[in-house]
């Protein structure tokens, strides 16, 4: 899947750091049942690389590497199971890694330069990032203005309440965030707890 299919499958990217391997295919199926399917695994904790893999088995799960800073982890994650990747921010190197080995790359920019060098990459699909710290919905809003074609993932300090204004604006397919997987739900197994946050995301949009 192209990145602008994949961030047209749902409203929301879950973004997930998961401590605990033996939680990450209950998680992945407990988001799927929720009609979240698109799932960034971050690279944050050292179980990441084997929770791609759990997950990847579930049915109907879509899922990829976050955190990706350079064509290792991209590698890393393919090798485990990603088949696209989430980055904080931009590089040459990176996008040339990702084209290299034809993984969907989603990179996060948050000026209009990250953006002409994302475009000079040859991305045209980004993830402004971190969205609520770097001025929000009303920031995102004028970006669109002078990057007419480009298409946004805002991900950072979204939550359900804000998700609406950032998914209002025109040009952004889909945001991010870890608010449907919180860390007390996922430690605690509540999976119907969070099949539940999941199927809300529904109403966003
Ligand atoms: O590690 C990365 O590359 C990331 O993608 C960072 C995430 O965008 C944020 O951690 C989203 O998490 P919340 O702000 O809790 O919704």
């Amino acid at each position: 899947m192209k990145v602008r299919e994949l961030m047209q499958v749902a409203p929301v990217i879950p973004v997930l750091v998961i401590d605990d391997v033996s939680k990450a295919k209950p998680l992945a199926e407990a988001l799927v049942a929720g009609g979240l399917r698109v799932l960034e695994v971050t690279l944050r904790t050292p179980v990441a690389l084997e929770a791609m893999k759990a997950m990847a088995d579930v049915p109907g799960a879509i899922v990829g590497v976050g955190t990706a800073l350079n064509g290792d982890d991209l590698k890393r994650a393919q090798d485990h199971g990603a088949t696209f990747a989430v980055s904080p921010g931009f590089t040459i190197e990176l996008g040339a890694a990702a084209n290299a080995m034809n993984m969907p790359l989603l990179p996060g920019i948050m000026t209009p330069a990250d953006i002409m060098r994302a475009l000079d990459g040859g991305f045209d699909a980004l993830k402004f990032f971190p969205a609520s710290h770097a001025g929000g919905a009303p920031f995102l809003k004028a970006l669109t203005g002078p990057f007419g074609e480009v298409k946004f993932c805002p991900t950072g300090g979204i939550t359900a309440d804000t998700a609406k204004d950032y998914l209002s604006i025109p040009n952004v397919l889909c945001v991010g965030g870890s608010w449907v997987a919180p860390a007390a739900m996922v430690n605690a197994g509540d999976w119907e707890g969070i099949t539940k946050l999941a199927k809300a995301c529904d109403s966003l949009r």
